[in-house]
């Protein structure tokens, strides 16, 4: 009975779908100083997202800090090398409350090498003006709307 609680919540900590990891997002500019358009990248799994557009990036393993994890997400997923910019700022500060309970931060980036690929995690990539008409015209994850407008407030100041 002693050794019950410690060992189920080490485990928990690794095996959970937990809401304590966070995930970091990329909205990838066309160009660092006047930015015109954004990347958006349609999912291919799970099921429940799969045809969503989406921030490409994902969670952030242990050891990474979020631009070294957003930075390596790219390159896995898109096989490109970022510059990540700025942070989108969140109502708070943990970052924008997800439909699975994870937090995600966001933030601006540049490619500075490569050309974006859909590799396993996507289905489609789209440049689309950094226009608030033409971006809500995607089917984004739901939570992803809220961001997508500050970020065009943010872009605006
Ligand atoms: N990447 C990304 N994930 C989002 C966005 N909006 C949103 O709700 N999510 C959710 C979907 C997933 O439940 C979670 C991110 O997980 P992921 O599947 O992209 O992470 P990952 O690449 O590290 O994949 P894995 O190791 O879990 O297989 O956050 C978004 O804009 N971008």
């Amino acid at each position: 009975m002693g050794h019950h609680p410690h060992q189920s919540s080490a485990s928990s900590s690794l095996t959970d779908s937990n809401s304590r990891r966070v995930v970091v997002g990329a909205a990838i500019l066309d160009d660092k100083h006047e930015p015109g358009q954004m990347m958006l990248a349609r999912r291919k799994a799970p099921k429940s997202l799969a045809g969503y557009w989406e921030f490409p990036g994902g969670k952030v393993e242990a050891g990474e800090d979020l631009e070294q994890a957003l930075r390596r997400e790219l390159q896995e997923e898109l096989d490109v090398e970022a510059e990540i910019l700025d942070r989108i700022e969140s109502p708070e500060p943990q970052g924008w409350l997800l439909g699975n309970g994870m937090r995600m931060q966001v933030y601006t980036a540049v490619i500075i090498s490569g050309k974006a690929t859909a590799l396993v995690e996507h289905d489609q990539l789209a440049w689309e003006q950094l226009d608030s008409t033409a971006l809500h015209a995607f089917e984004w994850i739901p939570a992803d709307r809220p961001i997508v407008d500050a970020l065009l407030e943010q872009l605006s100041r």
